[in-house]
């Protein structure tokens, strides 16, 4: 995630060395309002920006053509039409530098959009800004932490930078994002003590500090170990269940993948394909394993029905034979009466879900870490 002058906080950041999550909430917004739990289905083309191309479906973000070239003349967005259904978790994946945080960033108004427009809740970017960003938690990168405040104090310190909410209830409302977290033990700890994993706990509890409509997590994961990122995923589940849309981005499939009801996949600053993460994976062709004899390895290729082919074979235990079927547009179910028709001993068969990885590889042709 690159840090630029341009992707600083928006206004009134306390300055800091440390990557730390930007509040964007301002002053003067409206009350959170409760999102319902709705999750519509969202075609997975890119849509015109005309606004008009998701009738019915309530959109928590929607942008239109977002593009953005940097002076350096890196074009890091290039027209994405983002469609995040309310009550969503979206996840926004790609690889390293594919413009996620640039397209984020460009959403909660901190960099300019070269082109397009954003809406965040119904509300147009920037002009909505003081209506909307209350109503929006966010952890992207950027200075906002002081490091020689405790955690806690740090907390404190951005709640009462928020006019919309009663000063009474600082400690309480501090204290419920700590725990919630799970920093409470090191709330007291100096931030530039803080290991990575929990400069991003408290960048969480940040963007947590009141109920959110909407939470924007950029990379959430970052520096948390396998604990820590399980924690992450309950977390925006929870989150989640409470009624918020979530978007959140991420490089590692893997790690976001499980929780999310619809995916945007990002490549080199294009949005490749979105929607409703399990329409997403079952439109793409899954493949099967097939355990064999070798002298049923060498029937295989002539029993499989049409569409179907070997991709790959491995040796298996006690002297049998693994193939990896590519299904093509042939069913799983015709699998097993065709290679039977053919004389092939089946020893084992069984259907492989293809992932969402599998999906992005077969997107873009290329493996999911890949940096430009
Ligand atoms: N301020 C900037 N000036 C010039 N180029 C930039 C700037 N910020 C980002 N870029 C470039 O834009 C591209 C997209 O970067 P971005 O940080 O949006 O990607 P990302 O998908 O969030 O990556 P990561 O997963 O590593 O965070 C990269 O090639 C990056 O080097």
């Amino acid at each position: 995630m690159a840090a630029a002058p341009e992707a600083q906080r928006a206004s009134g950041a306390p300055a800091a060395s440390e990557a730390a999550p930007t509040d964007v909430t301002s002053p003067g917004g409206t009350s959170p309002a409760v999102a319902h739990r709705a999750r519509p289905a969202v075609p997975a083309t890119h849509p015109a920006p005309d606004g008009e191309q998701h009738p019915g479906v309530d959109l928590a973000v929607r942008t239109a053509g977002l593009t953005k070239r940097f002076r350096t003349g890196q074009l890091a967005v290039d027209g994405v039409d983002l469609a995040v259904p309310r009550g969503a978790v979206y996840g926004f994946l790609g690889p390293n530098g594919s413009g996620k945080t640039t397209t984020i960033r460009m959403l909660l108004g901190l960099v300019t959009p070269t082109a397009g427009r954003a809406w965040l809740l119904g509300e147009a970017m920037p002009e909505g800004s003081a209506r909307v960003l209350p109503r929006v938690g966010a952890l992207v990168e950027g200075p906002a932490f002081q490091p020689y405040l405790t955690g806690a104090a740090n907390l404190e310190r951005l709640d009462a930078a928020d006019a919309t909410v009663d000063a009474r209830g600082s400690r309480a409302r501090v204290g419920t994002a700590l725990e919630r977290v799970g920093l409470m033990a090191a709330a007291g700890k100096r931030y530039r003590q803080y290991s990575l994993g929990m400069k991003q706990r408290l960048g969480l509890a940040a963007a947590l500090l009141r109920p959110r409509d909407l939470v924007v997590l950029d990379e959430p994961t970052n520096g948390l170990d396998p604990q820590g990122t399980r924690e992450v995923r309950a977390l925006v589940r929870e989150l989640a269940d409470d009624g918020a849309t979530v978007l959140v981005s991420s490089h590692l499939l893997a790690e976001i993948d499980q929780v999310c009801s619809h995916v945007g996949v990002m490549s080199r600053g294009r949005l490749l394909v979105q929607g409703e993460r399990e329409a997403l994976v079952a439109s793409r062709a899954g493949t099967a394993t097939l355990t064999t004899t070798p002298a049923g390895e060498a029937l295989v290729a002539t029993a499989l029905p049409g569409a179907a082919s070997v991709a790959g074979v491995e040796p298996g235990a006690d002297g049998a034979v693994v193939l990896t079927l590519a299904l093509g547009e042939a069913p799983f179910e015709a699998l097993a009466p065709a290679l039977v028709a053919g004389g092939v001993p089946v020893l084992g068969l069984a259907q492989v879900r293809p992932s969402l990885e599998d999906v992005f590889v077969e997107l873009t042709g290329e493996g999911f870490d890949v940096a430009r």
